[in-house]
C-alpha cells in the first residue's frame, strides 16, 4: 500500500534504537550488554505499562556515547521514515537521559544536529528537533537544561514533556514552558496517555501547549472533548504504543475511529517504533485493518499530521 505523505510528529529518537543497532553501538563503544544475545534482548520487548517500557528504554541508551552514535541513530530512523512516505519528522529527544549518564549536551546536539542537516539530501525527509523534559526529574533541572540549550544556540524548534506521567502533573513544569515561550519555541506535552484527562486541560491552560501527545484519555471527559474539537487541538495518537503499553487491550478496541468521528484533530504516529512493533506505516495498517478505516479516513489522518506540523 502506498501511504499518503505524512508528518511524523510523535517519535522519540531514542525509541528508534533497534536491537541490531544496540549491539552494533555496544561493540563500537566497548560496552558489555546485560543480555545473553540479540534474541534475549528482543524477548524483553514485552511491557506491562509505561514504566516497564521506560526501564528498558533508558537502560538501552547506554550505547549512545559519541556524536556519531546520535547521528547514525537519527539517520537510520529517517531513512526508515522515508519508506513510510514521511516528508517531515519532528524528532523528540531526551537531553536529561543522556546528561545523567555523563554524555555532554554538546555531544548530543552535535550528533542530532548533523543528522537533521543531512536528512533532506540523504533521506528526502525534512527533520527538526524537539527537546523533551523528563517529568520524573526535578522541574528546576529542566529549566537549567533548556537555559543551556538556548545559550548554545541548539537547533531545536520546541520543547516537550515526557517519561512517567502518573503523579507528575503538567503544572510542575510551568517555569520551563514559560521560558520556552519567551524564546519563541513551540510547546507540546505528553498528556492523557496514562495520566487523567485533567492533565490534558492543565497542559493547555498552564503550559500553553500547541499539540497534545497521546491525549486518548480525553474521551473520559465530554467537556474537554468539546473544547478539543472546538479548538481543533492536534492530538498525536500512537496506536501500537497504546496497545503494547496496555492502555488499550486490543487494537480492535482502539478509540482512534471514535475520535475521528467526534471531529477531534487526530493524527497517527509511532512513539517508540523499535519497541512497539512498528513505524508510521505499520501503525497505519494496524489501525486500518483493526478498525476498518476507509481511504478517506486515512487521507484525513495524514492531512491532519501535515497541518499540525511546525513549519
Ligand atoms: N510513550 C511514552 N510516554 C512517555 N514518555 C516516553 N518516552 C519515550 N516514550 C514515551
Ligand atoms: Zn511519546
Amino acid at each position: 500500500m502506498t501511504l499518503s505523505p505524512a508528518a511524523e510528529l510523535h517519535v522519540h529518537i531514542e525509541g528508534t534504537l533497534e536491537p541490531e543497532l544496540i549491539y552494533e553501538l555496544a561493540e563500537r563503544n566497548g560496552i558489555d550488554l546485560p543480555y545473553a544475545d540479540l534474541d534475549d534482548l528482543r524477548a524483553r520487548y514485552e511491557f506491562d505499562d509505561l514504566q516497564s517500557f521506560l526501564d528498558l528504554y533508558y537502560a538501552n541508551m547506554q550505547v549512545l556515547v559519541t556524536a556519531q552514535d546520535f547521528t547514525d541513530l537519527a539517520l537510520a530512523y529517517l531513512h526508515r521514515a522515508a519508506q513510510a512516505n514521511v516528508v517531515r519528522a519532528e524528532l523528540f529527544f531526551d537531553p536529561q537521559a543522556h546528561l545523567v549518564r555523563g554524555v555532554e549536551l554538546s555531544t548530543v546536539m552535535e550528533g542530532l544536529g548533523a543528522a537533521i542537516k543531512r536528512s533532506p539530501s540523504e533521506t528526502g525527509v525534512e527533520a527538526a528537533l524537539i527537546a523533551c523534559f523528563l517529568r520524573d526529574r526535578p522541574p528546576a533541572e529542566a529549566v537549567e537544561v533548556l537555559s543551556e540549550l538556548i545559550a548554545m544556540g541548539a537547533p531545536i524548534i520546541g520543547i516537550g514533556l515526557d517519561s512517567a506521567e502518573r503523579d507528575y502533573p503538567p503544572r510542575l513544569f510551568k517555569e520551563v514552558f514559560d521560558l520556552a515561550a519567551e524564546h519563541g519555541l513551540h510547546r507540546v506535552a505528553h498528556a492523557g496517555e496514562e495520566g487523567p484527562a485533567d492533565y490534558i486541560r492543565e497542559a493547555l491552560d498552564v503550559l500553553g501547549v500547541e499539540r497534545v501527545d497521546h491525549g486518548v484519555r480525553c474521551l473520559e471527559d465530554p467537556d474537554l472533548v468539546e473544547r478539543l474539537v472546538r479548538d481543533q487541538v492536534p492530538l498525536t495518537v500512537c496506536p501500537l504504543s497504546n496497545v503494547r503499553l496496555k492502555g488499550v487491550a486490543r487494537m480492535e478496541e482502539h478509540p482512534l475511529k471514535r475520535m475521528l468521528e467526534l471531529g477531534l484533530n487526530v493524527s497517527i504516529h509511532s512513539d517508540d517504533p523499535a519497541y512497539f512493533g512498528g513505524y508510521l506505516d505499520d501503525n497505519v495498517t494496524a489501525v486500518r485493518d483493526a478498525l476498518g478505516l476507509t481511504p478517506e479516513d486515512l487521507e484525513t489522518l495524514a492531512a491532519n499530521s501535515l497541518a499540525s506540523a511546525f513549519r
